[in-house]
């Protein structure tokens, strides 16, 4: 069959039973995905079993809630950002903090915090590197914005998310930090290590059949958001990590790679109340002005709150 003939087809199924009033724009993205889908099994001659394994697949990443893995997995969360950037260039927004891709594990609520928080609750101390981090949030004026909340979330040594992973206290490695007055965050946690798929998950069996690997380079995740400004979602990658640029979720951008010092110095051990070197890492937000030529940054998705 040709695709004149599938358009056609899926036309008359899609569109033209309509008998009541319809939502066209889930009619125009229905009509066009199932096209799409009928093209790619007419030109790849896809199987009824093929076709029906395919569909218990995605049953089972659902059940496993882990679509919103899947979804970065196969780059379509990086394609989604792609045009968000397009969008904000053509709006002639240049020389903010690039943005990155969310991921599947913020979890809303974390304690609120004025100028500084410490965000690991200790119990990895004996074998974590300690962090440091700390930068200023600035807006498009080059001006500091104090009062800008910095939400940051983070995994644990191996590489799981405190709310997802029960034996984690609640909101481990998860706060909202504000501003102080000179617009300046800082935060005390530990140096986290790479995430990966879970090993006999649905989304590294789909990994494995594409010979892929599922592992993202040791990150740091971030909303920044400021009245009057455009909310940035980002992330920091830590410098020097093996899957540095070979993350599985394609997320690792120039510009996010702040380098990490070692601090050795005993009168800065004794400053920062702490007996053994610690990794630094100093990283400023530039913000852009909110502003109606482009879209609006704030995704709505589904997202854990506790
Ligand atoms: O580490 C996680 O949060 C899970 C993986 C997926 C994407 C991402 O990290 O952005
Ligand atoms: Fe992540
Ligand atoms: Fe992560």
């Amino acid at each position: 069959m040709n695709h004149a003939d599938i358009d056609t087809l899926v036309k008359s199924w899609i569109v033209d039973a309509a008998d009541r009033p319809a939502n066209p724009r889930v009619q125009q993205i229905v009509q066009r995905l199932v096209g799409d889908l009928c093209k790619a099994i007419e030109d790849l001659d896809i199987s009824q079993s093929e076709f029906w394994s395919g569909l218990s697949y995605l049953t089972e990443a659902g059940k496993a809630n882990e679509l919103g893995l899947l979804a970065p997995g196969l780059g379509l969360e990086r394609f989604l950002d792609i045009r968000a950037d397009e969008a904000e260039a053509k709006a002639g927004l240049e020389g903010g903090t690039p943005r990155t891709i969310e991921g599947p594990l913020y979890v809303a609520g974390a304690p609120e915090c004025t100028g500084f928080a410490r965000l690991d609750d200790g119990t990895e101390s004996d074998r974590a590197e300690v962090l440091f981090m700390q930068g200023t949030v600035y807006g498009q004026d080059g001006k500091p914005v104090p009062g800008a909340k910095v939400e940051v979330w983070h995994a644990n040594l191996m590489g799981n998310y405190s709310f997802f992973d029960k034996s984690q206290s609640d909101f481990n490695l998860r706060r909202t930090i504000v501003t102080d007055e000179n617009g300046r965050y800082a935060f005390r946690s530990i140096l986290p290590k790479g995430y990966g798929c879970p090993p006999d998950g649905t989304t590294q069996q789909l990994l494995d059949l594409l010979g892929r690997h599922g592992q993202r380079p040791a990150h740091i995740h971030f909303f920044v958001s400021a009245p009057g400004h455009r909310k940035l979602t980002t992330q920091i990658n830590i410098d020097g990590d093996e899957y540095l640029w070979d993350d599985f979720a394609f997320a690792s951008r120039e510009g996010l790679v702040p380098p990490v010092t070692r601090v050795t110095d005993p009168a800065e051990l004794d400053a920062k109340r702490v007996n053994a070197p610690f990794a630094s890492i100093d990283f400023d937000f530039r913000l852009y002005r909110e502003t109606a030529a482009a879209p609006s940054p704030l995704v709505e998705r589904a997202r854990a709150a506790a």
